[in-house]
């Protein structure tokens, strides 16, 4: 981002008061065709700094809240803001720049393009914002612990080591906010400690902000707080969770559901 458009959004957003909030969501619903209501209207702020996960029984509308959060859908009702930039109120071609420059994604695939090397992977969303890559698709490998591995192409990569390169594309930006989407999901449990560990250092050595949807408790006990979803509304919240109160919690959820 030039420093002119950042200043503007910072000023936009300090009058707003969202300054400090990676993410605002403000009565956002999402009702389908046939009048299938996957949200009811939510309400959440994310500061910054602060890994979320969003938990909840298969159709409670996990992925739908992180499509109109991350501007990949439009809600029916309500206002989302990034950094303190309401959504609605930008044209397509803005949302996907905004998409590609300020949103950073890490999915259950790693979607890496199999004929571009690892750091030309990494590269990619700066190069398609116009902006310079100079070493900090390295840096980013590095961080990642795959400082070594820049010329190698993914299919030289086990899927753990993808993953971790797919995490170092999501942060090369700076984004405003990381979306996970399962992120462990095709992962074994070694190389799904790795790419928590990548997730909850992006937080707390770098003040990253990372909300990741993840059906498993352990995945989630990595992060600052979990929101549990159930029939596309929020009913309940944990700070600082552990695995077996998060499965707790999900067990009395489906059985309030049967
Ligand atoms: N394009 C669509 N058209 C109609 N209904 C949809 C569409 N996408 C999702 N739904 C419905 O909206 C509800 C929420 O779906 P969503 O995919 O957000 O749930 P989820 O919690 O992510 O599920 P899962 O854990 O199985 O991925 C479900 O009832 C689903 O059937």
């Amino acid at each position: 981002m030039s420093w002119q458009r950042w200043g503007r959004t910072t000023a936009t957003a300090e009058r707003a008061g969202t300054w400090h909030h990676a993410l605002t969501l403000e009565g956002v619903s999402r009702t389908y065709q046939r009048g299938v209501v996957a949200l009811h209207p939510i309400h959440l702020t994310v500061p910054r700094g602060r890994f979320l996960a969003v938990m909840g029984p298969s159709g409670c509308g996990k992925s739908t809240l992180l499509q109109c959060a991350a501007g990949l859908d439009r809600p029916t009702a309500g206002t989302v803001r990034i950094g303190g930039t309401e959504l609605s109120s930008l044209k397509e071609t803005a949302l996907t720049r905004l998409r590609r420059e300020r949103i950073g994604f890490v999915f259950q695939a790693h979607h890496l393009v199999p004929s571009l090397s690892v750091a030309e992977n990494v590269s990619l969303p700066l190069l398609l914002g116009g902006q310079a890559v100079g070493d900090r698709a390295l840096r980013g490998l590095a961080a990642v612990g795959l400082g070594d591995r820049g010329q190698a192409l993914p299919s030289e990569l086990s899927g753990g080591q993808c993953q971790r390169v797919a995490i170092a594309r999501a942060l090369v930006t700076a984004p405003d906010i990381v979306f996970a989407d399962e992120p462990t999901g095709a992962l074994d449990p070694a190389a799904a400690e790795e790419a928590l560990k990548l997730l909850r250092q992006a937080v707390d050595r770098d003040g990253h902000t990372v909300v990741m949807v993840t059906h498993d408790p352990f995945a989630a006990a990595w992060a600052d707080e979990v929101l549990f979803l159930m029939r596309g509304k929020l009913v309940g919240r944990q700070e600082r969770p552990e695995a077996a109160d998060i499965r707790r919690v999900l067990k009395n959820l489906g059985e309030g559901a049967a």
